[in-house]
């Protein structure tokens, strides 16, 4: 599955632009501020409803418009699919595949894999959690159909058991609400402890390339301590959770561990070693989804040469050019990714003061 027409409107510093990207690596070069990143973002926004910059969505409409257009024509095995994104200063957003008006936003995540490296995705190894919970959640949603459901109505549950402890309700009232929980988490914990399993076998390959001289662990945390059941701990911890006002354990803490020898691997990796791990689990993630399900993710490398020597620079454009999948890459010099590379670039593209000219 690829782009093959690429339609921005209004955009951060992009008034108009339209690509018409290649099947395999797109490199898109200009100076500092002139947009680069603002093109990846909009690809981003067409797949996931958001930007990976800002949780601000409306701080990317260009300053003099109203709303943000992306528009794009996607192929894939069974045919093309037009995909269509509104987002107007007011909050209002409208999605559209194939002219159809879509409410869920997790359709375009369906319809749209992405992978997006940035120089800030080390937060998905330094920031707490939530960021490699995000990371989990995004295969375990890709690699089961029954994952969004299960995972809405544990989130669904745990609002409302929160709101019972903040209201100091008895824990008989809060008893049913539990049962319901148990019975979704199992379901999501299953289905993220498969997904980390299967992911693990890709990742050894892929890091074995990236660090050979590194062991990594990757593991996964339910959330809640392995050997005990749930239901009981949920009711030995209520008096606990009634006085903090929220659900100290569970499936919200679910974590995946990422170690090299008996330190957390951020403490243990040079920048460079931590962006080709995040490198790494981004391109595992998109093979076992092309095994899983025959998708192809699309990659946005923003700014790839960064913190990377001309070897490891290699690897990495071997390794994502090797995914089959259509690759963008931002640059400042074309030069930093042409000479990496072992073939030509599918498309490159210029921008120029948020103008965007193919070169040929
Ligand atoms: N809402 C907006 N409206 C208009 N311009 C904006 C808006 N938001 C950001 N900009 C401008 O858009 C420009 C493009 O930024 P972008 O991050 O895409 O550049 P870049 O080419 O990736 O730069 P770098 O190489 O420094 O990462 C910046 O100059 C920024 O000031």
């Amino acid at each position: 599955m690829s782009l093959i027409r690429l339609k921005i409107d209004t955009f951060r510093n992009i008034d108009s632009a339209q690509l018409l990207p290649g099947d395999g690596l797109n490199l898109i070069y200009g100076l500092n501020g002139s947009g680069k990143t603002s093109i990846l973002e909009a690809i981003y926004f067409l797949g996931m409803g958001r930007s990976f910059r800002s949780h601000l969505s409306q701080r990317v409409i260009n300053t003099d418009a109203d709303q943000l257009t992306v528009f794009a024509v996607m192929q894939h095995a069974r045919g093309e699919d037009k995909v269509g994104f509104r987002r107007s200063r007011n909050g209002d957003t409208e999605v559209r595949i194939n002219g159809d008006k879509v409410k869920r936003l997790s359709v375009l995540a369906e319809t749209l894999p992405i992978q997006v490296i940035t120089p800030e995705s080390f937060s998905l190894l330094f920031e707490g959690p939530k960021s490699r919970r995000q990371f989990i959640d995004w295969g375990a949603f890709h690699s089961d159909p029954h994952f969004y459901q299960a995972w809405t109505n544990t989130r669904r549950i745990l609002k409302q058991r929160n709101q019972l402890l903040r209201d100091g309700s008895s824990y008989s009232n809060i008893q049913f609400w539990d049962r319901e929980l148990v019975r979704y988490a199992e379901q999501v914990t299953s289905i993220r402890n498969a997904y980390v399993d299967s992911l693990n076998e890709l990742l050894k390959g892929i890091i074995g390339e990236f660090l050979p001289r590194v062991s990594v662990k990757v593991s996964f945390t339910r959330g809640w301590d392995s050997k005990t059941d749930l239901a009981q701990l949920l009711e030995t911890q209520y008096q606990r959770d009634l006085s903090l006002g929220h659900t100290v354990s569970g499936p919200h803490k679910a974590d995946l561990r990422l170690r090299v020898g008996n330190l957390p691997a951020q403490d243990a990796l040079s920048r460079g070693q931590l962006k080709l791990l995040v490198c790494a689990l981004r391109i595992a993630q998109g093979k076992l989804l092309k095994q899983q399900s025959d998708k192809n993710s699309i990659y946005l490398v923003d700014d790839l040469p960064s913190e990377l020597d001309a070897d490891h620079r290699r690897l990495l454009l071997k390794q994502l050019t090797d995914t089959g999948a259509q690759v963008f890459v931002t640059a400042i010099e074309p030069s930093a990714i042409v000479d990496s590379l072992h073939r030509a670039p599918s498309r490159m593209f210029h921008v120029e003061h948020g103008r965007v000219t193919q070169v040929e």
